[in-house]
């Protein structure tokens, strides 16, 4: 039963809530179908937690940034919980453990590079391990699945372990295969169905995949966390690693929630966090640029244009391509690459849009709603980088451009990612075009769901650019 002038929705049946309103494989179509019959705050029923989902602009400001601290929670009876033992960063309730290991992924992401060159370094050095695949592919056709998924591995295991990892090595072979079932798991039917029926989470059924994968990636961090220890010297640290183990070793002398049993949990979030998004988002930006050739030809005159006689791009070029930050967000804002956000949770009873909220209630945001909210984007609806160009061809960003979200549980690695897409996508274009191949039929841009969307798998071909 709905709470008093809790937000309407549709009937809830006892038990099952409203499991039967969702496609289980795909619940986004329905999330909007529900928006036009209940407006842009309605309510649902995940078997017995009661749950508001958020749409356009207004509404998601309200919540997450004018009453941030009351929507800053995070559900804690969820499959995704279960998977991760409460540990960590992303899933953790707001309080003080999620603080202070917030706080400290900021503090020691700059410390180790972030917003410095150092970081364009590293990012650098792991490109040119990918422009030797593409060599190496020239004329064929490559799928560009797995190859984002090591780059963007790769750059986030520098700052965690000081490591890269050749790309048949099996820590990050073994690394990204779980990444990606965890995240199409984690928000597939199966989980859903975990959610919705607790009676169901002690039977053998698809979702223990998830688990198992945990426990893989659980025992390749300890193995690795071991050998840190057995070369670090305190209080000298040479990557994320050791600096959180120099801070448990502090915990002896202040009371803090640091310890090496949250530390797997946590480099296992940002490893995670730092891989499946940035990769997605670029899976996605190649296939559109090949399948708008006439886009990807004027990002390159931009890229020739403005680094004509340097080595390499930096990320302060940015300031002079306005064409290409129009692309990369436009990308961002088609891609969808979160599509529900991390679902948050009220940390007290509270007001949304006059109705009320009572604490511990579910949030989910329907990023697709601000993204493609129709009044807030010039074409809503179409891969359109003049989305955010405006009359003088200068780059703008609307209020509605929010793939990061926002508030104090806004994605803590927007520096990280920006600065890879930008690099990332302006080094391979200044020396490769991108081509659908001529037998590959129709793209599909219908994405496969989970935390993140993902491209269906597409073919690429490469050739070197003449001018270049
Ligand atoms: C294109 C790339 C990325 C996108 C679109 C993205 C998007 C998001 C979104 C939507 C959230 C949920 C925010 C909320 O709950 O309100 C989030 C959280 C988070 N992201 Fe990202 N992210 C990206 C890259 C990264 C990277 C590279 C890292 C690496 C460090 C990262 C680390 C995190 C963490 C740790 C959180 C949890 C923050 C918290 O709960 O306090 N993300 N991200």
């Amino acid at each position: 039963k709905r709470p008093k002038n809790f937000p309407p929705g549709p009937p809830a049946l006892p038990i099952l809530g409203n499991i039967l309103h969702l496609s289980i494989q795909n619940p986004l179509e329905d999330f909007e179908r529900l928006r036009k019959s209940y407006g842009n705050v309605y309510s649902l029923f995940i078997g017995p937690h009661p749950a508001v989902v958020i749409n356009g602009v207004k509404a998601m400001k309200e919540a997450i940034v004018t009453k941030a601290t009351d929507f800053a929670g995070r559900p804690q009876d969820l499959f995704i919980n279960d998977v991760t033992h409460r540990k960590g960063v992303i899933l953790v309730d707001y309080g003080a453990s999620w603080r202070e290991h917030r706080r400290f992924a900021l503090m020691t992401m700059r410390n180790f590079g972030l917003g410095k060159k150092s970081m364009e370094d590293r990012i650098h050095d792991e490109i040119q391990h990918t422009m030797k695949t593409l060599e190496r592919s020239i004329g064929k056709a490559l799928t560009s699945q797995v190859m984002f998924h090591n780059v963007a591995s790769n750059i986030i295991s520098q700052v965690l372990f000081g490591t890269r990892y050749e790309y048949d090595n099996e820590f990050i072979r073994v690394t990204v295969r779980c990444f990606t079932e965890i995240s199409k798991i984690t928000n597939g039917p199966w989980a859903m169905l975990y959610d919705s029926f607790h009676f169901i989470r002690n039977l053998p059924l698809p979702f223990n995949k998830a688990f198992r994968n945990v426990e893989i990636l659980k025992n390749l961090l300890i193995c690795l966390v071991n050998e840190h220890k057995q070369t670090r010297v305190p209080g000298e640290p040479r990557h994320f690693v050791d600096c959180y183990l120099d801070e448990v070793e502090k915990v002896c002398e202040h009371a803090s929630s640091f310890s090496e049993d949250q530390l797997i949990m946590y480099i296992m979030d940002l490893h995670f966090a730092g891989t499946d998004t940035t990769s997605n988002t670029l899976q996605y930006g190649f296939l559109y640029l090949m399948n708008y050739p006439h886009i990807q030809e004027r990002c390159q005159q931009e890229i020739d244009r403005v680094l004509e006689g340097k080595d390499r791009a930096s990320f302060e070029d940015r300031h002079h391509m306005p064409y290409m930050q129009a692309v990369i967000h436009e990308v961002q804002r088609t891609a969808n690459t979160v599509p529900l956000s991390v679902y948050h949770c009220t940390t007290k009873d509270t007001e949304l849009m006059g109705y009320s909220l009572p604490k511990g209630t579910i949030i989910i945001q329907n990023m697709r709603s601000v993204l493609n909210e129709e009044g807030q984007w010039k074409y809503p609806h179409e891969f359109n980088p003049e989305n955010f160009l405006n009359d003088q061809g200068e780059f703008v960003k609307p209020e509605a451009f929010m793939p990061f979200s926002a508030g104090p549980r806004m994605c803590l690695g927007e520096g990280l990612a920006r600065m890879e897409l930008f690099l990332i996508m302006v080094t391979l274009l200044r020396k490769f075009k991108f081509i659908w191949p001529e037998d590959a039929g129709e793209p599909d841009f219908t994405p496969v769901y989970g935390i993140t969307l993902t491209p269906r798998p597409y073919p690429m071909k490469v050739q070197l650019r003449s001018s270049q």
